[in-house]
């Protein structure tokens, strides 16, 4: 499966990363940053969907989707017609993404950002944190209960919110139980990378517990997709893909973001 390759290209990168990284050195240096934007507040509000906007080169299903790819650009573009919050892919190997390419894009908007990659290591919350991510992502299918534990608890005191990405009832449980806060349902079945909304559906019921924000991320094309996240109560739709690939981005950002429409993008 395609996630098992990219976690060993994510563990030797981590591995090569710790022998060059001063982890006291950064924590000193967290110490004298600001304090990060509300993530969840951001995405939460009740009765809508927010926009979590997605910058991204290119997939591991796809391949480069945007040819012109400006990731400055996309967060104004993003910025100046609602979206929400930003998710910045940072996976080179894969995504063709950078980690310069969130601390590029936190000095073009005010936007809470998600730092999106495959977490695994609490040097990578470190890192996230002192390259302006106010929150980041955490695959459930990647990480035991107890790293997930571990990440969570270290993500809070580093002052990131975490987004918890589960693919099946058994990991929603599991994120459940791990106390997570925001909770992302990936539509995308990792083995054929065909992408159904009807898994936000299925697991969305599953979720009855107060205070708990449900994203639901992968294959959201367009206003229909938005409207049936919202009759399902959803909080906020991850869109990458449709968005990077439109002909008029920043309509596709209102369409999606509810501020009035596009016609052919
Ligand atoms: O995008 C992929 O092909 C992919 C393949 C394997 C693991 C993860 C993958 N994508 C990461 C994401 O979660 C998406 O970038 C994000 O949800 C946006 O999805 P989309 O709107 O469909 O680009």
């Amino acid at each position: 499966m395609i996630l098992q390759r990219i976690i060993e290209s994510k563990k030797q990168e981590v591995e090569k990363l710790k022998r060059t990284s001063d982890l006291r050195d950064m924590a000193r240096q967290i110490t004298k940053l600001p304090p990060a934007r509300d993530f969840k507040k951001a995405i939460g509000l009740p009765g809508s969907v927010s926009l979590i906007a997605e910058i991204k080169k290119a997939s591991p299903s796809k391949g480069i989707l945007c040819p012109d790819f400006d990731h400055r650009r996309l967060a104004r573009i993003y910025s100046e017609n609602g979206a929400a919050a930003i998710s910045v892919l940072t996976d080179a190997p894969f995504f063709r993404g950078h980690l310069a390419y969130l601390e590029e894009v936190r000095q073009e908007t005010e936007l809470p950002l998600l730092r999106k990659d495959f977490i695994m290591d609490p040097l990578q919350l470190y890192q996230s944190r002192l390259a302006g991510a106010d929150a980041v992502l955490l695959i459930a299918a990647v990480l035991s209960d107890e790293e997930l534990t571990q990440l969570l608890a270290l993500a809070e005191d580093l002052g990131l919110q975490a987004l918890v990405e589960v693919h099946t009832q058994e990991e929603l449980m599991r994120v459940l139980q791990a106390g997570a806060e925001i909770i992302g349902i990936n539509n995308r079945n990792l083995h054929t990378f065909d992408t159904d909304l009807v898994t936000t559906g299925t697991l969305m019921g599953l979720i009855n517990g107060p205070g708990i924000t449900v994203v639901s991320e992968s294959g959201i094309h367009n206003r229909e997709h938005i409207q049936f996240l919202n009759s399902l109560g959803v909080h906020a739709a991850l869109v990458g893909e449709a968005l990077v690939t439109a002909r008029d981005i920043g309509c596709k950002v209102r369409e999606l973001a509810g501020g009035g429409g596009c016609i052919a993008s």
